[in-house]
């Protein structure tokens, strides 16, 4: 199991995103936003899913309840060449509650099962579930360990933990993101008990170091702010969590391997601000950073903004 991956979040993992990661680490395994049933039925699907090749590996994030419609799904996606399916049990907005899935679906674990089993039926990749602690009253780690063993039941092997409950009424998605408690015991606690599935630890988690603690403790650790608010982050983790041998690039070297990426988007004619909005945040906590940042926010909207926007940004980083 990788163990290492960038969190599912919506509008900011989209492909531009994933790419730009890419050049920061080679290994990490990349999740794409969350990507409905009912988009990819009747949506543009070169949209929804294409990706770059570069990207890999990379797993695609369904969220939906119908398992007829996420087998579809998982089969398109596997002829697509992505790496594995993941379906959203963690997602508590409104919007996704009316949908009947996402977090919602934790109060339903048979359900999970049977798309589980679409879905493994349809591809041969592996089909993952990210989930919460619980949600609402249903939060105790009995809780959470039926919706597992009801889930693994039904071939699940690995899973991603939210470390932390959901409230489905009263607190907005980005509450429920800071003020239910992350409770880490309880993830260690399930890998313990059930040393055949495949852990992996998700939820407040910033440094390194942090991952390397809780790699004592589950097979693997998931990032999804932290990756956001600082790609660069990922600098070296190739090395220190994969051993590879290879080294680091700068950051001025990520931005430049960017370049022609961004001119073949334009060239396709994409607007620069879909792309940079994504590099704003490579040199946090450098100086320069913040004329680096405001540069591509006054010019990347532009009608007409080119690379020379990046490149004259770049100049700006001492
Ligand atoms: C802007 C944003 C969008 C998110 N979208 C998704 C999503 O599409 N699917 C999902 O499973 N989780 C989504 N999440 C939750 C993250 O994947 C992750 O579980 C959560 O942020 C906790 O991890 P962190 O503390 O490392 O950020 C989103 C989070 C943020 C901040």
């Amino acid at each position: 199991m990788n163990p290492l991956s960038v969190a599912p979040m919506m509008e900011r993992t989209d492909r531009h995103f994933r790419y730009l990661m890419r050049q920061i680490t080679r290994r990490t395994l990349l999740y794409t936003e969350m990507i409905t049933t009912a988009a990819i039925t009747h949506g543009d699907r070169t949209k929804l899913l294409g990706f770059s090749p570069e990207e890999k590996p990379i797993s695609l994030q369904l969220g939906g309840d119908n398992p007829l419609l996420l087998a579809e799904c998982a089969r398109i996606a596997e002829d697509l060449g992505y790496d594995e399916i993941n379906l959203n049990v963690g997602c508590p907005s409104s919007r996704v509650q009316n949908g009947h899935f996402g977090a919602c679906l934790m109060a339903q674990p048979e359900t999970v099962a049977r798309c589980i089993e679409a879905m493994q039926k349809a591809v041969m990749i592996p089909v993952t579930v990210k989930h919460r602690i619980g949600i609402d009253e249903r939060d105790r780690y009995e809780d959470m360990l039926n919706f597992i063993k009801i889930v693994s039941d039904a071939g699940c092997r690995r899973f991603t933990v939210h470390a932390r409950k959901a409230w489905l009424k009263g607190l907005s998605p980005k509450e429920n993101r800071t003020i239910p408690p992350l409770r880490y015991d309880d993830v260690y606690r399930l890998k313990a008990e059930y040393p055949h599935l495949l852990i992996e630890i998700n939820g407040g988690i910033t440094t390194l170091e942090q991952v390397q603690q809780h790699l004592q403790k589950v097979d693997a650790v998931m990032i999804g702010r932290a990756a956001y608010d600082n790609p660069y982050l990922f600098a070296t983790v190739d090395q220190d969590i994969y051993g590879e041998n290879t080294i680091p690039p700068t950051r001025h070297e990520v931005i430049e391997n960017m370049l022609p990426y961004l001119e073949f988007w334009l060239g396709k004619g994409l607007k620069l601000n879909s792309i940079s909005r994504h590099l704003l945040q490579v040199f946090v906590g450098q100086s320069g950073t913040k004329a680096w940042k405001r540069h591509i926010s006054d010019n990347a909207h532009l009608e007409h903004a080119g690379v020379e926007v990046i490149t004259e940004a770049l100049a700006k980083i001492p």
